[in-house]
C-alpha cells in the first residue's frame, strides 16, 4: 500500500537521506516541502502520511523550530526515530575552473548546517558572508542558479549530484561525531523493522511556583531506575520563565512503571503529554546499511 512522506527539501536533503534509508516499499512515496512547519501541518492536514523532520544534531542540540511547532500546533505521535551520520561537502555552480576559495563572496547553507562547519568557514572562508537559507539542498540549488556569482554551498553529498554544481571541499564538518536525529510522526501506525533500542518522550508543564518542582520531576524516573537521555526546556510562551520540559526515556512505554512515573507527577500538579513511543534505528559512520547500535 502507498505510503506518502513530506521531507524537508528539495531534493538532496540530510532530511532526505534519512527518510529513504529506512523507508524502502517499493510503493513509499516522497514528497518534498519547503520548510519542517510545513512538512507537519501536510501529515496533520492529512496530505501526506507521514511527516520525516530534524530533531536533535549532535553538534548543535535540538532543532528548536521542530520541538516548538510539536509542542504549540500539532498533535501526532512520534513513531520512529532515525540517527544519521553528517557529512558538509561545500561546492560551487558548475563552471569550467573551480572557485578560489579567496573570491568566494558568500557562503549559502542551513544554520544548522553553518554552524557545524565554524572551524572550516573561520579558516578557509573568514571573508566571505553566510546567508542562512531553509535547506542545505535548497543552498545547492540556489548556488547551482546563479553560475555568475562568487557562491559557495554547503551541502550533504547527494545535494551535489542533484544540481550542477562542483564540488570544492569534502567532509568540512567540524567533527566526524556529527549525528543527526530524525523523527517520523504521523497518525497511522508505521510497520517497520525491529528495533532492540526504543524511547518513550513525553512533554512536562510544571505548575508555576512550585518550588523544587523540577527535582521532584527527575525523582519520580531517578527512583524507580527509569533512564532519560535528554532533557530539554523551551519557552511556554506565556511569560518570560516559564517552560516546558521535553523528556526523552530510554525505554518503550510499559504498563506499569511509566504509566507510575506519569502520576507521580500529576499527583504535583504537572500535565504531562505523551508524545510518542517509538523504536530507534542508527546508522553508523562507516556502514552502507542501517544497523542498530546494541
Ligand atoms: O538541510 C538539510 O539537509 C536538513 O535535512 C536539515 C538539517 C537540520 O535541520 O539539522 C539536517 C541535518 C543537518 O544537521 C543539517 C540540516
Amino acid at each position: 500500500m502507498e505510503r506518502t512522506f513530506a521531507f524537508l527539501g528539495p531534493r538532496g536533503t540530510n532530511t532526505e537521506e534519512a527518510a529513504r534509508l529506512i523507508f524502502r516499499e517499493e510503493d513509499d512515496v516522497f514528497r518534498p516541502y519547503r520548510t519542517i512547519p510545513d512538512c507537519l501541518e501536510a501529515a496533520a492536514d492529512g496530505k501526506v502520511n507521514y511527516a520525516v523532520v530534524p530533531w536533535e544534531n549532535s553538534l548543535e542540540g535540538s532543532v528548536n523550530l521542530t520541538l516548538d511547532w510539536i509542542i504549540h500546533k500539532i498533535n501526532l505521535p512520534i513513531l520512529s526515530e532515525l540517527i544519521i551520520p553528517i557529512s558538509h561537502q561545500l561546492s560551487c555552480a558548475k563552471r569550467e575552473h573551480p572557485l578560489a576559495l579567496s573570491d568566494v563572496t558568500k557562503v549559502l547553507s542551513h544554520p544548522q548546517a553553518i554552524a557545524q562547519c565554524h572551524n572550516y568557514l573561520r579558516d578557509y572562508l573568514p571573508h566571505a558572508e553566510i546567508e542562512y537559507v531553509s535547506s542545505t539542498a535548497e543552498a545547492a540549488r540556489l548556488v547551482s542558479e546563479h553560475p555568475e556569482e562568487p557562491w559557495v554551498a554547503i551541502s550533504a553529498m547527494q545535494a551535489v549530484h542533484s544540481y550542477p554544481v562542483m564540488l570544492l571541499a569534502e567532509n568540512i564538518e567540524d567533527t566526524e561525531n556529527n549525528f543527526t536525529r530524525f523523527i517520523v510522526l504521523g497518525e497511522k501506525p508505521l510497520v517497520l523493522p525491529d528495533s532492540e533500542k526504543h524511547k518513550t518522550t513525553i512533554l512536562v508543564t510544571m505548575p508555576s511556583d512550585f518550588p523544587g518542582a523540577l527535582h521532584q520531576v527527575l525523582s519520580a524516573f531517578a527512583w524507580r531506575r527509569i533512564n532519560l537521555s535528554r532533557i530539554e526546556s523551551r519557552p511556554t510562551k506565556t511569560g518570560l520563565g516559564n517552560y516546558h520540559f521535553v523528556i526523552d526515556i530510554e525505554q518503550k512505554m510499559d504498563d506499569v512503571l511509566l504509566p507510575g512515573a506519569f502520576a507521580e507527577m500529576e499527583a504535583l500538579g504537572c500535565q504531562v503529554r505523551f508524545l510518542g513511543t517509538y523504536p530507534v534505528f542508527i546508522k553508523q559512520r562507516n556502514g552502507a546499511e542501517l544497523s542498530l547500535r546494541s
